[in-house]
């Protein structure tokens, strides 16, 4: 089975807690995007659900495939959001933002009363870090915010680099109009800490550790789906 055809398995498994009438957030990336081509055949088959999309880029994948949407403000509570991630631990805390969505996709998934995370058994890890820490930050003053994420990170023990994220010739900016950081921590031993300390920080927009917002994740492998939920 490669990448792309687990992919397809974990968002076949999460359809399946989809039902009639929902009011869903859609999340962002490789893996959510299998589940929108899979809910628009439901859809077309007529399934009535509403989803509120986490990106720009979700939302004209919806439209191109005829899933109905509103925005978060005609809808502010969801049912189930499902979503992919880059790292899931067993606590099921989350790292997210790869894709660059991780602002509206904390904002609708906080919005939820459940959140299923899809992903590949590739992104399971013992302990979140691995995969670099996306920071969302306001362009004002980006450099300050970026010393002082050094300076809280340091006070944890954390050290690696800090690199605005880029695309193209310029700065890759958020459907927000904020910058990324990616932090390489490689190991983040706690994660809570790190979470509640960046929140503090001004300038810093949000950050992609998920805490306490997955319910269940979803995880496919060559055997098939699994479903995790928080060993604690
Ligand atoms: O957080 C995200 C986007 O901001 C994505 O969910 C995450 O990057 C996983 O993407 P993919 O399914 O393509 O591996």
């Amino acid at each position: 089975m490669d990448a792309r055809e687990m992919k397809i398995k974990a968002a076949a498994a999460a359809l399946e807690h989809v039902e009639n009438g929902m009011r869903l957030g859609i999340g962002t990336g490789s893996t959510a995007e299998e589940f929108v081509r899979l809910l628009a055949e439901r859809v077309a088959d007529g399934l009535s659900v509403v989803g509120v999309p986490t990106s720009e880029r979700t939302a004209r994948l919806c439209l191109e495939l005829g899933v109905p949407l509103k925005s978060l403000d005609e809808l502010p509570e969801l049912d189930l959001t499902i979503d992919g991630a880059d790292e899931v631990d067993g606590r099921l805390r989350l790292i997210k933002g790869g894709g660059g969505a991780l602002l509206r996709e904390k904002i609708v998934a906080a919005a939820s009363s459940r959140m299923i995370v899809i992903a590949d058994e590739t992104k399971v890890v013992e302990t979140l870090g691995a995969f670099k820490l996306p920071i969302e930050v306001n362009p004002f003053g980006m450099v300050a915010t970026r010393i002082a994420i050094e300076r809280v990170a340091a006070r944890l023990g954390l050290s690696g680099a800090i690199e605005v994220r880029r695309s193209g010739d310029g700065n890759y900016m958020t459907d927000g109009g904020h910058y990324i950081l990616d932090a390489s921590f490689g190991r983040i031993p706690d994660a809570d800490a790190l979470a509640i300390t960046l929140n503090a920080i001004p300038g810093v927009v949000e950050h992609g550790l998920f805490i306490n917002m997955a319910s269940i994740a979803i995880i496919a492998g060559p055997a098939g789906a699994r479903t995790l939920t928080a060993d604690t």
